[in-house]
């Protein structure tokens, strides 16, 4: 089934497209990454799902109802996480999670939910007093609430440390497990790369590439470098630079340099060994996403 479906999504603001025809389709049951630089429309593409917005034309569904028509039937079904998540300082993280519950009819242990988010030792105390890290993670128990079919998180890991980071990580990787669908836009990418199923980046309010992460790695051609030491000063490379893949080789006091795609890494390694060359020791520095990220952003 398909959860999200835009169809020629736009939006304007003032005349000027903050999203543009964008065409998007996510399945049941991924996890998909929605990318972009600051201002690429990523939160108005979210707002107008939610119909916080409405869009200036297109059409889209969630959980096969209309985005517009059908808002409050969607909001019943769907976690949110919103940008800029705000707490109510006087209600603590227990009230916060309850409400939810009540508001959407579904049944949950507040505190359990709590404790899933690391706040067990919060419960009852009030969101006011939270920590910015605190409060994303209450943000999260609150989108949790009632098992959702659809988790919507804008910038989920936004003001968290790397614990935080960690716990948002295996969160979304259990509700996937649960059944859930997962649509969430995020800056960090390492985090994106491990656990999203598809990406797409947006860049001035249009979709310009979409898979996973390792598509958009390759679609921006970026490569790996691995580097080799071994114990000659004149290593023979000649074999290796003829391999399949190969892109440039470099040798410097018996420490070869090879950039490549990362399959072609064992290739090389197994040419290098069986032309004679004692390899001591090698480190692959693989491209990241992000390398991807600012080449196709910039290129478009
Ligand atoms: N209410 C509004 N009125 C006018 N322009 C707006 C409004 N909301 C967003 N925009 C503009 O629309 C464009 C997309 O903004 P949006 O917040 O969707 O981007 P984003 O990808 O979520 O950015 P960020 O990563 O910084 O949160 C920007 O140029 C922004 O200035």
């Amino acid at each position: 089934m398909t959860v999200i479906n835009t169809t020629e999504l736009t939006k304007r603001y003032n005349g000027e497209s903050a999203v543009t025809e964008l065409d998007l389709v996510v399945q049941d049951g991924e996890i998909y990454g929605f990318l972009g630089p600051n201002g690429a429309g990523k939160s108005t593409t979210i707002d107008m799902l939610m119909n916080y917005t409405r869009p200036s034309a297109g059409t889209a569904t969630v959980l096969g109802l209309d985005a517009q028509q059908d808002a409050s039937e969607i909001h019943v079904r769907t976690g949110i996480l919103p940008d800029q998540f705000g707490v109510y300082s006087t209600l603590t993280g227990r009230e916060h999670v309850a409400y939810i519950l009540d508001a959407n009819g579904a049944t949950g242990n507040p505190e359990g939910i709590l404790e899933r988010v690391g706040l067990g030792n919060a419960v009852d105390q009030r969101a006011g007093g939270y920590s910015k890290g605190m409060q994303q993670r209450l943000g999260l128990a609150m989108a949790i609430a009632g098992e959702p079919d659809l988790l919507i998180l804008d910038e989920p890991f936004s003001g968290l440390d790397p614990y935080g980071v960690r716990l948002v990580r295996e969160v979304v990787t259990a509700e996937r497990e649960r059944g859930a669908t997962v649509f969430f836009s995020s800056h960090v990418l390492d985090q994106v790369e491990r656990i999203c199923d598809r990406v797409g980046l947006l860049s001035n309010g249009q979709l310009i590439a979409e898979g996973t992460p390792k598509d958009l790695r390759d679609l921006a051609g970026v490569q790996t470098q691995l580097r080799i030491d071994t114990d000659s000063d004149s290593p023979s490379t000649q074999a290796i630079r003829e391999l399949a893949g190969v892109k440039d080789v470099s040798d410097d006091a018996g420490q070869i340099v090879v950039t490549c795609p990362r399959t072609a890494c064992y290739s090389v390694l197994e040419t290098l060994d069986d032309t004679g060359v004692n390899i001591q020791s090698f480190d692959i520095e693989q491209g990241t996403i992000e390398d991807a990220f600012v080449k196709l952003a910039t290129d478009s």
